[in-house]
């Protein structure tokens, strides 16, 4: 069995990270982190989150100097932590040999000019930026089986390169045209910690980060053209729903459109192309990624829903450990 500790983990992300770890076949929880001063160190996981009773009845330590040592003791590190704190801790946990999964942006991005312009903050860690692996995990798994820092994909992002990459790769998407990616994210993907945003009197449905929001040039990025973005604010818990216009190059077929999605995800059991138009409510606290799509002349339609914590997040993070330890694609997933 490998040890994996787990940074951040009392944050909506970290918690369900830390149930799928537990009910992995390989590998068990080495550690639950919080900050030195949080309010919760010394609670059990399971105090904050009973769903998770029985499952990780384990203590939230925090991350002193001390404890750090014995987190570079496990094998797996996971940072479901903030992007600066992620930033920080990663490239000393990655020279003292342990394999680190990174769940915030700090790393995805390999360009140094990003961080001020969308993070508001200049990258510290460039050298570590430059290994860094995208964990796009259907996409870059070659990549990933061979680093020790993984970035793993953002929670729009991979809802809409899920979506995206068949025809990108595929050159079906008409030259100089922009995919409009329409998305609605539930509220814990602004996190555990309270705020006005996300207070419940608050939360209705609208648009935020309109033009720049930092996922925009993340998806730009590893589609390799360029996007419109746009995130709304929804009420309900879980979930991510992007919905996605593309203008297809003339010629492009319908056989042309199914052999790019069915070539590249029939086998694969996390990414489904679906029958159906997605709906959050069928992809809640699953690993899955249900994909559909329609055209009309050289129009496409394609939708596709995550739970953000889930393929969004923590499911993800599983899915790049497998890949990256030679693990049963699903172990601890389905
Ligand atoms: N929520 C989502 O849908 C998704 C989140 N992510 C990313 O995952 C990361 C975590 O997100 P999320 O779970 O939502 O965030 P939360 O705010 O819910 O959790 C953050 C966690 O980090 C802990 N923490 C804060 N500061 C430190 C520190 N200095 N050292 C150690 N632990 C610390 C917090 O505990 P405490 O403050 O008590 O110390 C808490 O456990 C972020 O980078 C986010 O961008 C990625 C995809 C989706
Ligand atoms: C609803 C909401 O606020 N969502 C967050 C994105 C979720 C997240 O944590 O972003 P990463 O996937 O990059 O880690 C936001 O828009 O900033």
């Amino acid at each position: 069995m490998l040890n994996v500790a787990i940074i951040g983990a009392s944050g909506y992300a970290g918690a369900d990270l830390s149930l799928i770890v537990a009910k992995h076949p390989n590998l068990q929880i080495g550690g639950l982190y919080v900050s030195e001063g949080s309010a919760d160190a010394g609670k059990l996981l399971s105090s904050l989150y009973p769903r998770l009773h029985s499952y990780v009845d384990l203590p939230l330590q925090p991350l002193t100097a001390e404890a750090l040592n014995d987190v570079k003791k496990c094998d797996i590190v996971c940072l479901a932590t903030a992007h600066v704190v992620s930033m920080r801790l990663a490239p000393e946990l990655v020279d003292a040999g342990c394999k680190v999964f990174d769940l915030s942006g700090a790393y995805r991005v390999n360009d140094p000019a990003f961080y001020p312009e969308y993070y508001g903050f200049e990258h510290e860690n460039l050298k570590y930026l430059e290994q860094a692996v995208y964990g796009l995990a259907e996409w870059n798994a070659e990549e990933i089986k061979k680093t020790n820092l993984i970035a793993v994909a953002g929670c729009y992002p991979t809802a809409s390169l899920s979506a995206l990459k068949p025809l990108a790769v595929n050159n079906l998407i008409a030259e100089g045209s922009m995919p409009i990616i329409n998305a609605v994210s539930g509220v814990t993907g602004s996190g555990r910690k309270a705020s006005l945003t996300n207070s419940f009197c608050e939360v209705s449905l609208n648009a935020y980060g309109v033009f720049k929001h930092r996922h925009r040039p993340e998806i730009s990025h590893h589609l390799g053209q360029k996007v419109l973005f746009q995130p709304h604010l929804g009420n309900f818990k879980r979930g991510i729903l992007a919905t996605i216009y593309v203008q297809l190059r003339d010629g492009v077929t319908d056989e042309m459109i199914e052999k790019a999605y069915k070539e590249k995800y029939a086998g694969q059991n996390i990414v489904r192309i679906v029958d159906h138009w997605p709906a959050v409510k069928d992809v809640e606290f699953t690993p899955f990624c249900d994909i559909h799509y329609q055209r009309e002349g050289n129009t496409l339609v394609v939708c596709s829903a995550i739970d953000n914590l889930q393929k969004g997040a923590a499911a993800h993070t599983m899915q790049c450990i497998n890949i990256r330890f030679g693990f049963e694609p699903t172990a601890g997933l389905l």
